[in-house]
């Protein structure tokens, strides 16, 4: 049985269709490439899954449930920005989701369970190399060592499914490949199931075992947001002979990957 499963999924906001009709089943421990045109939708299908937004039409299950209606602890979210709070250290910003979650039952956490968070966070910490640095402040820290971070406080609550939405985009490149390294590392470890969206298409096959590339089927020039985006390419990346000779183009390419992947000559229909 799949993980996730997206049925006829479509997410509107008044006139503008965002996405349309996504079908998609992800199985446990896959990680999801997500490319596509800037605008088309990504994020969105990010906080779709996150439950951050409810869809306009269909639904996603997870584990064979639809998901919640609020984000839980089985999915946790890295953004590209780093999201982790300047006023608390690295050790307290680590152990805050398992605090928060544990007020709601009990109030704080205390004795052992106090203590096996702290244990946690202490391998987390060695996971990700920031041990020397539990006790700094986050404004102290580079950017890919806050995004460390980061990632250390999305996946300390064990969740099933990681989303990262262009979680390595404002680090410089031999970050970047550090951080793949770690982020390669971890899902392993974890068994999570992971999706990120990604504008670098190396990025994607670097990393992914499937690549999902959205686009618009449909597009008319009179009425650019009236059709949405959906996956026109579902590709598996463990044979990498069987992709596309525009895909295997496009990812040799050294051009700013902010271009649309398949441009206007892509599997759409223009309407006049
Ligand atoms: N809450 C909202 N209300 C209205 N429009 C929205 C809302 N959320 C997203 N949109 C619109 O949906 C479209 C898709 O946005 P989204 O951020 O998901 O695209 P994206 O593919 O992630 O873009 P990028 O690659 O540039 O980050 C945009 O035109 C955006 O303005």
């Amino acid at each position: 049985m799949s993980l996730i499963a997206v049925r006829n999924l479509s997410q509107t906001y008044g006139d503008h269709t965002v996405l349309e009709r996504i079908n998609l089943e992800v199985a446990e421990q896959e990680f999801c490439a997500i490319v596509g045109a800037s605008g088309c939708g990504k994020s969105t299908f990010l906080r779709l899954l996150l439950s951050e937004e409810k869809p306009s039409r269909g639904e996603i299950h997870l584990d064979g449930a639809p998901l919640a209606d609020e984000p839980t602890a089985d999915r946790g979210v890295v953004f590209q920005r780093y999201s982790v709070f300047p006023h608390l250290t690295v050790m307290e910003n680590l152990i805050l989701p398992l605090e928060i979650r544990s007020s709601r039952l009990l109030g704080r956490l205390f004795g052992a369970q106090r203590r096996a968070t702290k244990d946690k966070a202490e391998h987390l910490l060695e996971r990700v190399g920031l041990s020397h640095v539990r006790d700094a402040y986050p404004k102290t820290l580079s950017g890919g060592m806050q995004q460390r971070l980061a990632i250390a406080q999305a996946i300390i609550s064990k969740p099933k499914v990681l989303l990262l939405d262009e979680p390595f985009g404002a680090l410089d490149p031999g970050t970047r490949a550090r951080m793949h390294e770690i982020i390669l590392a971890l899902w392993q470890e974890e068994k999570m199931t992971v999706f990120m969206v990604t504008h670098d298409l190396k990025e994607g096959f670097k990393l992914g075992t499937r690549l999902l590339v959205f686009d618009k089927l449909r597009w008319d020039p009179h009425a650019p947001e009236a059709y949405g985006a959906t996956i026109t390419y579902d590709l598996p990346l463990d044979d990498r002979r069987s992709l596309p000779p525009e895909l295997i183009e496009a990812a040799s390419n050294e051009e700013p990957p902010h271009k649309p992947i398949f441009g206007n000559e892509g599997p759409r229909d223009v309407l006049h």
